[in-house]
């Protein structure tokens, strides 16, 4: 019997292709990989990354597939075809292309550390981004961001009006086409609908290393139990406080003699590093949600 051939088996030249990222989850079981990569050599792509995760925990596959494909292969051919596929496996997927920075919203309070790093990356293109707009209920920040041209979306927030400052943040996600929002020190608790409305789309950087010290300030409470390594938890915003899916955490050792302050100081960097690592994996399409945990494709 010859091998099913497909439509060119030349692998694409690298100049004249798109690059293409699929990712999965769907109840693990035998023929997954074949099936997925059988697909992708009958469509006449190139697998050039494949990761795959059983976890015989909840039962669930997950997998993510970096693939190139010439240039009359689009993006609308491939998830129209996959789909038999997706439906055959009962999978949660998504095709992107890799080309395409995914469009985010940064939000801040008086802490302006994660939005500063954050804009750096982005503008040297550390961060594969494009940073829609930034919202904050306060303006400390409003020159800093029109330094870098991007749109500065001041949202106060009293306990009157939060419904209002919600809805306006949910119009600006949806009329700017954005996909993450990025609480970048941002101090206000969202609503259980706004969490709800944009579930698995909002990480959040908590300056403390989860699950120790959830809530406000996780460093006068670490440095009050004493503790002798301090961190940052980059973590999907869920209505449960700091609950969410732990994306990445960093930490940092410290002496018996620091300040609260100090503490402060020493976990703007490792809140920076956490939060970072966190928005570009997101980016790059290499998170998949695992109930309350995530698995990481980096
Ligand atoms: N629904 C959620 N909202 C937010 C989360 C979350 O996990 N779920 N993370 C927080 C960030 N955060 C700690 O990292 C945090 C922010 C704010 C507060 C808080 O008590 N805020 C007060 C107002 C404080 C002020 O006005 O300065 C409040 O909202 O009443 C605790 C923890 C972001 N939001």
């Amino acid at each position: 019997m010859t091998a099913p051939q497909p439509a060119s088996a030349a692998i694409p030249d690298a100049a004249a292709t798109e690059q293409y990222v699929l990712t999965l989850s769907c109840p693990d079981k035998q023929g997954i990989v074949h099936a997925v990569s059988s697909y992708l050599f009958m469509t006449g792509c190139n697998i050039e990354d494949s990761q795959q995760f059983g976890d015989h925990d909840t039962g669930l596959f997950f997998m993510r597939v970096h693939f190139s494909a010439d240039a009359t292969v689009t993006v609308d051919k491939l998830r129209a075809s996959f789909a038999a596929i997706g439906e055959a496996f009962r999978m949660e997927w998504q095709i992107h292309r890799s080309e395409e920075k995914m469009r985010i919203v940064l939000m801040v309070s008086k802490f302006g550390h994660c939005l500063n790093d954050l804009l750096f990356r982005s503008r040297t293109g550390a961060l594969p981004v494009e940073i829609a707009a930034v919202v904050s209920n306060h303006t400390d920040f409003a020159e800093l961001v029109a330094s870098y041209g991007i749109p500065f979306r001041h949202l106060p927030v009293t306990k009157d009006n939060k419904p209002e400052a919600e809805a306006a943040l949910l119009e600006l996600v949806r009329e700017e086409n954005v996909e993450l929002v990025v609480l970048a020190r941002y101090m206000q608790v969202l609503s259980d609908d706004l969490c709800k409305q944009l579930s698995g789309r909002i990480i959040n950087i908590h300056h403390s290393f989860l699950p120790s010290f959830k809530g406000a300030k996780p460093y006068h409470q670490a440095h009050a139990r004493g503790v002798k390594l301090i961190g940052a938890t980059a973590h999907y915003v869920t209505a449960d406080l700091d609950e969410g899916p732990i994306i990445e955490q960093e930490v940092e050792r410290v002496g018996h003699d620091v300040t609260p302050d100090q503490l402060v100081a020493i976990g703007r960097d490792v809140e920076c590093q956490a939060l970072a690592r966190a928005v570009k994996w997101h980016a790059e399409r290499r998170i998949l949600l695992n109930g309350r945990r995530t698995v990481i494709f980096a």
